[in-house]
């Protein structure tokens, strides 16, 4: 008897040892498979499971100038599990980007948007002929003379904020300028007046116990948006601060989904907020959707009402204009694209916007240079065309491009292979995750020389430093057919906003602003603290 249950004991051992071994290679076939498959690709010693993260979490994308110095412009980094292929050449990201499109013609999904169903519909993520047909449909309203239609919409927005500086001294100009864009973006492309450009942005402590008591519903409702807002387009992290859920991701993919379905649930928890979040901005635009459909649905009884041209309106003449743009357009779909337009046309602008004057303000030789091209433009009440802006603002134009340059929003682009392709001698087969990394372009000395001094005059087109400078050195919107669809009318939207605020006030570093500034990084970067700045009325004719 007890020589049966030694040998049963010892068979129990021997199969719980043997399924547990089955287990750990799995799990290590699992882990190192992406892997396997570019580790011809140089590149740093990645740690079990979170690969190079720390040193994301650590340095923050400066990781990416320092790896590319090391291991040529070609390198591999792990975000986690996810081995990406990085393109820090401008050469090879022009062959990325536009040479080999076909091989390379959609974004791979980090887990802090695989995260989000509600990011994952819109055109930034959707892959194929679907992003093929929806992209031909909204580009086609962002053509010139459509955003030109756009100044006087702009053009009020920024006189809005403007009337709120009057009287004011320090001002968080950062939430001031996403408050502005936001407006700008629900006018122009859902017909939709949020407000918020009217709600103070003061970083003065008693004006904030003012708002925070405010108990106007109109105040409550404007901010509670924009902290909404700014949680939105912040929490989809790619370090290691992100929501459990979001790591666990990073980590073991598969098992991400089963515990964000967890830990949503769970009060108090990162993922519980983003959920609730994202419920309530989706939620925001389901009705923005519905009004615009009601909208159009009356223009379509009255005879003589003009055709809308906005965003909304045409994806949502197109979804009624045939069977297989209702297919494609179902409302998961448009209520993402919505979403999508508000949140990547609002806080990438204010961004700029933001680091335009942080910078300008920095640099009196700068801001004298602007002022005179400003006042020289013509009386005060003159607000420039659309022409005007692009012809008659040069050193607008090299202030805004240096500014995008020297702090960059937008430092990783996301691309996979759709089949075997070659890049810089490394055969990278189908399902390679690939990034371009457009922030260490922009801070390479052999196409922008002593690349940490702000110097607008780089970007001068007669200037020998823009001739010799490479084409695709510099590219903050992105590169090829997947570039952004936005930067016609962001650059529009800043430089108006340029001048209207510096014909009126000049703005200098609020005793409150860190100093150097600093920042979070998520899919785009953030300011961690916000741009603080005092403001000076000018007395000009
Ligand atoms: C300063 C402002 C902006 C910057 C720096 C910026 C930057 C970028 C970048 C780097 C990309 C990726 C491009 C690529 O993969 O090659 C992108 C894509 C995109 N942007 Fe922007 N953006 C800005 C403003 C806007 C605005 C105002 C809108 C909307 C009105 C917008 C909507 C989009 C969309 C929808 C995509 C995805 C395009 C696609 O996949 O086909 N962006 N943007």
């Amino acid at each position: 008897m007890e020589i049966i249950s030694t040998v049963l004991g010892s068979t129990a051992e021997y199969a719980v040892t043997l399924v547990a071994m089955a287990v750990g290679l799995l799990l290590l076939g699992y882990l190192y498979e992406p892997y396997w498959k570019v580790r011809h690709v140089p590149g740093p010693v990645p740690l079990p499971f979170i690969g190079h993260l720390h040193l994301l979490a650590m340095h923050g994308p400066d990781v990416f100038t320092v790896l590319a110095r090391k291991y040529g412009p070609v390198f591999r980094f792990h975000m986690g599990r996810q081995p990406l292929v990085m393109v820090a050449d401008a050469e090879l990201c022009k062959e990325v980007g536009v040479k080999k499109f076909k091989s390379i013609p959609n974004r791979s999904m980090p887990s802090a948007i695989a995260n989000s169903l509600i990011n994952q519909k819109g055109l930034c993520f959707t892959r194929g002929s679907r992003w093929t047909a929806l992209r031909n449909m909204i580009i086609s309203i962002y053509q010139p003379s459509h955003l030109a239609s756009l100044i006087p919409t702009m053009q009020s927005c920024i006189e809005c904020v403007s009337k709120n500086l009057d009287g004011q001294e320090d001002i968080t100009f950062s939430d001031l300028a996403l408050g502005f864009a936001t407006d700008v973006i629900g006018q122009a492309a859902f017909g939709t007046d949020f407000g918020l450009s009217k709600i103070s942005a003061s970083s003065n402590d008693d004006d904030i116990d003012k708002i925070a008591t405010d108990t106007s519903a109109e105040a409550k409702a404007s901010s509670e948006f924009i902290r909404m807002h700014v949680h939105a387009t912040t929490s989809l992290k790619m370090d290691l601060s992100g929501s459990l859920s979001i790591i666990i991701g990073q980590l073991l993919p598969f098992l991400q989904e089963p515990f964000r379905q967890v830990l949503k649930r769970i009060p108090w928890t990162a993922d519980h907020e983003i959920d609730h979040v994202n419920l309530a901005l989706g939620g925001q635009m389901d009705k923005i959707v519905a009004e615009r459909a009601a909208a159009m649905e009356r223009d379509q009884a009255a005879p003589h009402a003009q055709q809308r041209k906005d965003f909304l309106s045409v994806v949502l003449a197109a979804r009624e204009s045939n069977k297989s743009w209702r297919e494609l357009l179902t409302p998961d779909y448009i209520s993402a694209l919505t979403y999508e337009h508000l949140l990547a046309g609002s806080a990438t602008t204010a961004f700029t916007l933001s680091t335009v004057l942080y910078l300008v303000s920095k640099h009196p030789e700068v801001e004298e240079k602007l002022l005179r091209e400003i006042d020289g433009f013509g009386p005060h009440d003159h607000a420039p065309t659309a022409e005007d802006l692009q012809t008659k603002f040069p050193y607008l134009d090299q202030v805004v491009k240096e500014s995008m340059r020297f702090y960059f929003l937008s430092p990783l682009i996301a691309r996979e292979t759709c089949e075997q392709v070659e890049i810089g001698g490394y055969a990278l087969p189908k399902g390679t995750w690939v990034w371009l990394a457009p922030g260490v372009l922009a801070k390479d000395p052999k196409n922008f020389p002593e690349p940490e001094v702000f110097r607008p005059e780089r970007f001068d087109p007669n200037g020998e430093e823009e001739k010799r400078r490479h084409p695709y050195a510099f590219i903050p919107f992105g590169i090829g057919p997947r570039a952004c669809i936005g930067q016609k009318f962001s650059i529009q939207e800043i430089k108006l906003s340029v001048i209207h605020l510096y014909r009126n006030y000049v703005f200098r570093h609020s005793p409150s602003m860190e100093s150097p500034l600093e920042f979070q990084y998520s899919i785009v970067c953030n300011f961690k603290y916000g741009v603080k700045l005092r403001v000076i009325k000018r007395h000009t004719a």
